[in-house]
């Protein structure tokens, strides 16, 4: 079985994290720049009708299946927002610093214990541009926003993401723990697991 992907992300950190999840799984990954894949608009309404887009795009320009990640962070206290309007939350063009100041501004007048916070993660896999059955996986990932950024480590909004059950934030955790636990971690092992010889095969 050939396990070779194009990534259709432009994201470094989620690029990153995908190498060191898969590389391991013995798939062979390509970023979609390799392929001269231009960013499509993401227009959907969701995480997986812009995943289903940014994957379609990727496969159809690579000729490759194509894996997406539409992810995001999804504040209680801000009902939900910025979802899946996390990327460009400080508006155009996007910057996860500016991005994690507007957060901090946005919640400024919310105590501690009422800031809780849910990363999403939706994963789609396309064996092919027009696959009628892409694989679609979904996992969140719970914390806190913290009132001041810690740690180098991850990306986004991961200095300013706490998690309780460790006592650090994202940005404070090894890239390991943090594929362990995360959102995309998750997803993309639950995906692993679904995709059996029979899903792969067009
Ligand atoms: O669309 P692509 O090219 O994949 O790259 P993007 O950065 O635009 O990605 P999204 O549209 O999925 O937006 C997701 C945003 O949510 C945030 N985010 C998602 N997962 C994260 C994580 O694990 N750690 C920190 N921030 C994360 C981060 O700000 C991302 O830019
Ligand atoms: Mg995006």
């Amino acid at each position: 079985m050939s396990k070779h992907l194009v990534l259709a992300s432009g994201n470094a950190g989620k690029l990153r994290e995908f190498d060191q999840l898969l590389a391991p799984l013995g798939f062979e990954v390509k970023p979609q720049s390799e392929f001269a894949v231009d960013e499509v608009e993401e227009t959907g309404l969701t995480f997986v009708e812009n995943a289903l887009l940014k994957a379609r795009e990727a496969s159809r320009v690579s000729g490759a299946p194509a894996l997406a990640d539409d992810s995001g962070l999804a504040v209680e206290a801000l009902q939900g927002r910025p979802g899946i309007y996390s990327a460009r939350f400080a508006g155009e063009p996007k910057d996860d610093e500016r991005n994690n100041r507007h957060l901090l501004e946005a919640l400024s007048d919310v105590p501690e214990g009422e800031r809780h916070a849910r990363y999403w993660c939706v994963l789609v896999l396309l064996r092919h541009a027009e696959d009628p059955v892409p694989l679609i996986v979904q996992r969140h990932w719970d914390g806190e926003i913290l009132a001041h950024p810690r740690g180098e480590g991850g990306f986004g909004y991961d200095p300013l993401f706490w998690v309780p059950d460790q006592g650090m934030s994202a940005a404070e955790l090894s890239a390991s723990e943090k594929n362990r636990l995360s959102h995309r971690g998750r997803a993309l092992h639950a995906l692993v697991e679904a995709l059996s010889d029979t899903a792969w095969s067009p």
